[in-house]
């Protein structure tokens, strides 16, 4: 029995659409007489500290629910594994721009009153894998994927970009990642990049766009492997090498058209437990689309789960 929701809401999220979501939640509360406190994030990092506060609470019949975008859930999530209660489930509620969580564990519900229904009609939440990376001076979760290079460079300039808060407006968050991925294939160099996995060592002279993913989607519906599956305890790591011109149009064309990308010569792919990864000079790094500034990174990635309330079908 559900006596109380508490929301963390990120109210920038989705410019605006986590805010008019929020509303209508807190409408059909109202309606059904349901208690209900809004934690409102109001800088980065928020959502960390509030959602470990919440589970620190150990509230047994209230239940958390995130209404925010990739980054927010990023957040509560990392809290919740923070607090000293990691057991603790969260509800969410997707309005980011992207979304890609949503779409990667394929949440069918897109109405929020109807989500919220559903959540509150759960009584036993379901795990989703996430990923965890670790190195010096660095561990977080993930629920999407962690990216070095190319569309983390790209997460860099459209957030820098002056347009997307006008395309996020009229709705083509994607259209803006996309203009922004044009300007990112002139700019982005290749790297070297080791990657270690079981017994095997692999370097690689140009890596260009590298991606440790824990379900298909990244930069708001692009399948970067469509093989990826956010329920079999393992993470995906793809990296492509430097291409250019018609090569990278004949690629991104496969990757929207079919996924036959994988298939590629430039492309190479691995579904594992564990790696690590190292690029040899600096570059753009990006977390569930948030930026990780430039970093020679030295990461360990593993996989983890996390209790959700959201009503999905399979469960890892
Ligand atoms: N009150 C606030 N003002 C400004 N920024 C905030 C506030 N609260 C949280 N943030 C920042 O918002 C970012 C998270 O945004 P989020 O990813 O949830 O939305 P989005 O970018 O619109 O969605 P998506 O990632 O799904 O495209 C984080 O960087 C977080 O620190």
């Amino acid at each position: 029995m559900t006596d109380k929701i508490e929301i963390i809401l990120n109210q920038h999220a989705g410019n605006g659409r986590s805010k008019n979501a929020c509303r209508t939640i807190t409408e059909f509360l109202d309606k059904i007489s349901l208690e209900y406190e809004v934690h409102l994030t109001k800088k980065d990092g928020d959502a960390i500290r509030i959602a470990r506060q919440l589970a620190d609470l150990k509230l047994l019949t209230s239940k958390i629910v995130v209404i925010g975008g990739d980054g927010t859930l990023n957040q509560a999530v990392n809290g919740i594994k923070s607090s000293h209660f990691p057991d603790t489930a969260l509800g969410y509620i997707p309005g980011g721009s992207g979304n890609d969580f949503c779409r990667g564990i394929k949440l069918k519900i897109k109405d929020p009153v109807i989500l919220m229904q559903a959540i509150l009609s759960m009584e036993q939440p379901r795990k989703i894998d996430v990923g965890y990376a670790t190195g010096e001076n660095f561990s977080h979760y993930f629920i999407n994927n962690i990216g070095i290079g190319f569309d983390a460079n790209t997460v860099y300039y459209t957030n820098h970009s002056k347009r997307k808060e006008f395309l996020n407006q009229m709705h083509l968050g994607t259209l803006s990642y996309f203009t922004n991925l044009l300007k990112v294939i002139k700019r982005q160099p290749a790297f070297g990049l080791k990657v270690t996995f079981k017994e095997h060592k692999k370097y690689f002279d140009s890596a260009y766009i590298v991606v440790a993913t824990n379900h298909p989607y990244f930069g708001g519906g692009f399948a970067i492997d469509p093989t990826a599956d956010p329920f079999n305890h393992h993470l995906n790591l793809v990296v492509v090498n430097k291409i250019t011109g018609l090569t990278f149009v004949k690629l991104f064309g496969r990757l929207l058209f079919n996924g036959s990308h994988l298939q590629d010569k430039n492309v190479w792919h691995i579904e594992t437990k564990k790696f690590t990864l190292m690029n040899q000079t600096k570059q753009q790094g990006q977390m569930d689309g948030e930026e990780l500034n430039q970093h020679k990174f030295a990461l360990t990635f593993h996989i983890s789960q996390q209790l959700f309330w959201l009503p999905i079908k399979k469960e890892a």
